[in-house]
């Protein structure tokens, strides 16, 4: 039987990949998660997704299969992160505000030295935001750990007029592309299993 391992501290990634119906562990990988000169916002999380799903297959001795993920809002090829504060999170919200944005989320899955990834590319469009919602979305607590400042899933999902992409990548783990990928390592979803007739 083949271990699944999810590199992630994150309760909506664990609670989405329970949705795929598979049982698997959660480690959290701590990497620097710096941007490097030159690089692309989609070369930027593939890279991390890849880094996490390494980070912890190399502390295993077993060869389980490693799911990383990483999750960024672009606004005009600028990388949006987690915010650091209010006054980030009141420009990200700004930025936002009445715009389309892209939302990239990587998975990357590592068995031994296999690795494979893929990067998910998803368009969501703001309403015009007052600055009075801003400020009481802040203080909601809820953009703190959110890449753009905000959640779809939650208070943050009235600001968006439309989507066009996977609602699941945006909120952190793509439910198609990661069943898919998960397939190719053997493992697959009760739904994808062969039918006796
Ligand atoms: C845009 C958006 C992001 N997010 C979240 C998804 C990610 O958890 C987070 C982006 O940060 P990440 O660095 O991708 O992930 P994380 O630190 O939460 O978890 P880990 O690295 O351990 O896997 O923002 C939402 O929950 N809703 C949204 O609408």
């Amino acid at each position: 039987m083949k271990s699944l391992i999810l590199a992630s501290q994150s309760p909506r990634r664990r609670e989405l990949l329970s949705q795929l119906g598979f049982q698997f562990s959660c480690c959290p990988a701590n990497i620097d998660e710096s941007e490097l000169p030159d690089e692309t916002p989609a070369q930027y999380v593939e890279r991390l997704a890849g880094e996490k799903a390494q980070y912890i297959a190399n502390n295993q001795i077993d060869s389980a299969i490693v799911l990383g993920s990483d999750t960024c809002v672009v606004y005009q090829d600028k990388i949006l992160g987690k915010p650091d504060n209010q006054q980030q999170c009141l420009e990200y919200l700004t930025l936002l505000s009445g715009n389309n944005h892209q939302v990239l989320t990587a998975i990357a899955v590592v068995q031994g030295r296999l690795i494979k990834s893929q990067v998910i590319s998803t368009t969501v469009t703001f309403k015009s935001l007052s600055e009075n919602e801003m400020l009481n979305y802040w203080r909601s607590g809820e953009p703190q750990d959110k890449a753009g400042g905000y959640g779809i899933q939650g208070l943050g999902g009235q600001f968006v007029t439309q989507i066009n992409g996977s609602y699941s990548a945006v909120v952190g783990l793509p439910l198609y592309e990661t069943a898919q990928l998960l397939a190719e390592f053997g493992l697959l979803t009760a739904l994808q299993q062969p039918v006796n007739k």
